[in-house]
């Protein structure tokens, strides 16, 4: 993935628009480039992590014969194929051989928004089109809102860029937005933590032209067919559903130029990413990226035993079994103090946890191994139901809030911590594909309970079984574990207990159902929340 600056309307661009890329080198350090409008009012810049088509010919801004110039950051998946159909069947001349090259073909071919519905993978570009009579200036980012794309005015100019430090050679200057930090703007919309500096949405466009400025117009959202209506599929046939898309959203992410490595914790997202991978190159001969990679090199993070994050021992197990290598990086507290300031510079906003300050410093393992793409297992838990403060909504209005809790990935996650070391993050679980399978699936096949207990991410556990050990297979993230709810002060466990045992089933309880929600509900707010841990002496309350 790259880094992308653009402005529109400026005079003497060319030097702050290099300015602009030199801030965000660590997105792309290959290569760089430029471009600026016969008459100086439009430039594009681009510096280049190269992954598909390292020679010249894959650099950027791409141009083509007929006045449609653009800059592209991130992967457009298939493109073998889509570059095969827009040269046979439209006739289409592509110089290179780099997937980028296709978000031009595609939009000669078929305009604006028209091209949206080919392009699959995550992206952000800004394409000028100088064509007479269809001058206009597009800014577009994909459907999560993997890569990042943000914009500000500047005077009468418009400025966007991957990260907002690249907007400061382009004449923005940084001020707080105090009113986005408190209401959590920055999270739920489209503001970030500067004032001015917006993003553009997932799943959304920009379109600037001389007659109507700015609109802003949205090509997709998450569908979520209506669940009252009888499931005809058998668990099965749902089951392989899932498998088989799975497995194809990693098989298209594993084509790259440049070899491949995998992000491996001890849960099943990425154990089942790293089995999948595996397989592939196993029994189908897939190549891992390019033809340097045998195997695929995993890298976990270690943390210190007594913090109870550690995972390390299970991928290790996940390693063994699969017969790949394990680089590991240890994350102890004087580490991610060392990497704090670093991390919060990369990912120009807060965090809730120090997440994103290990996984800063994560990515500088595969760098030194000189790969330039990992594989990671985000965004599983959103749409299989792995969220467990979730379950009630899963089991009575499904998926009402799901749109809202992926209104942003690089805000949760993002791809900052990775690119930071100029290594791209690719996201099998984000492939549209895959995820609007799973939002047509039945909810109580995300959040089971086939022996009486909650199963978080059950289709998934199942699709993916062949692929990871059997101790992934099993294990549980549980809310409602004994110490959880010890925790809380004034519930007996042993009364959750037997809620467990006889609120699921053919013949459930409602009561017990109903505690077990009670509790539940007190146990995520606790978490969450720090909650002190209430003395039953201390109010008129009888266990529950
Ligand atoms: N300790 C770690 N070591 C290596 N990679 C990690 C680690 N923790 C998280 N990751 C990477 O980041 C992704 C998302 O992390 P998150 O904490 O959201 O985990 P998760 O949803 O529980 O996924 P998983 O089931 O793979 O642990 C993981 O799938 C993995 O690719
Ligand atoms: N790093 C990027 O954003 C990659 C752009 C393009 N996919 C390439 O391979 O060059």
């Amino acid at each position: 993935m790259c880094g992308i600056v653009a402005s529109c309307r400026c005079p003497s661009l060319s030097q702050h628009l290099q300015h602009g890329l030199d801030a965000i080198k660590h997105r792309g350090p290959d290569g760089s480039g430029t471009w600026v409008s016969q008459d100086g009012s439009i430039g594009l810049g681009h510096c280049r992590l190269s992954i598909n088509d390292l020679s010249p010919l894959g650099a950027q801004p791409i141009h083509n014969a007929d006045s449609i110039h653009a800059v592209v950051n991130g992967e457009i998946y298939d493109f073998d194929r889509l570059r095969d159909i827009c040269a046979s069947e439209h006739g289409y001349r592509f110089t290179g051989h780099s997937d980028s090259e296709l978000v031009v073909a595609l939009y000669q071919i078929h305009g604006a928004p028209g091209l949206f519905e080919h392009l699959r993978g995550e992206f952000a570009f800004v394409l000028v089109d100088q064509r007479p009579g269809s001058q206009r200036v597009i800014a577009v980012r994909d459907r999560f809102g993997i890569k990042p794309l943000v914009w500000t005015t500047v005077g009468d100019r418009v400025v966007l860029a991957a990260e907002a430090k690249a907007l400061k050679p382009l004449g923005w200057q940084p001020e707080w937005d105090v009113q986005s930090i408190t209401d959590s703007g920055w999270l739920v919309d489209e503001r970030t933590v500067f004032k001015n500096v917006q993003s553009v949405k997932p799943g959304h466009w920009m379109e600037i032209t001389d007659g109507r400025g700015i609109q802003m117009h949205q090509y997709w959202d998450a569908d979520f067919p209506d669940k009252t209506i009888v499931e005809t599929r058998t668990i099965e046939e749902m089951v392989q559903g899932v498998r088989e898309r799975l497995i194809n959203a990693v098989r298209l992410r594993m084509r790259a130029d440049v070899p491949i490595g995998v992000y491996l914790s001890g849960g099943i997202d990425s154990s089942a990413i790293a089995g999948i991978v595996t397989h592939l190159a196993r029994t189908e001969n897939v190549k891992i990226g390019s033809d340097k990679a045998t195997q695929v090199a995993c890298f976990s993070v270690q943390f210190p035993e007594a913090s109870g994050y550690d995972e390390s021992d299970i991928a290790d197990r996940t390693a063994n079994w699969l017969g790949i290598e394990i680089h590991r990086h240890n994350a102890d507290e004087q580490r991610l103090a060392d990497d704090f300031v670093d991390a919060a510079y990369h990912n120009e906003q807060h965090h809730m946890d120090l997440n994103s300050v290990a996984k800063f410093a994560l990515s500088s393992l595969p760098q030194q191994q000189g790969l330039k793409v990992v594989l990671t297992g985000e965004g599983s838990d959103e749409h299989f139901g792995g969220y467990a403060f979730l379950t009630h909504q899963y089991l009575y209005e499904p998926d009402l809030a799901m749109p809202n809790i992926l209104a942003d990935d690089t805000k949760l996650r993002g791809d900052r911590a990775e690119m930071s070391h100029s290594i791209e993050a690719r996201t099998p679980f984000l492939d549209h594909s895959l995820t609007e399978y799973v939002n047509s699936l039945p909810p109580s096949t995300k959040l089971s309970a086939p022996r009486r207990a909650i199963v978080e991410k059950w289709i998934l556990r199942e699709a993916v079984r062949p692929f990871v050990t059997d101790e992934v297979y099993r294990r549980r993230k549980r809310l409602l574990t004994r110490e959880a709810v010890e925790e809380l002060g004034f519930v007996d466990y042993a009364v959750v207990e037997a809620a467990l045992e006889s609120a699921f089933g053919e013949t459930p309880d409602q009561v017990a159902f109903r505690t077990l929600n009670y509790t539940g509900g007190w146990v995520a707010i606790g978490q969450r929340l720090g909650v002190k841990k209430a003395t039953v002496e201390e109010s008129n309350w009888s266990w529950v």
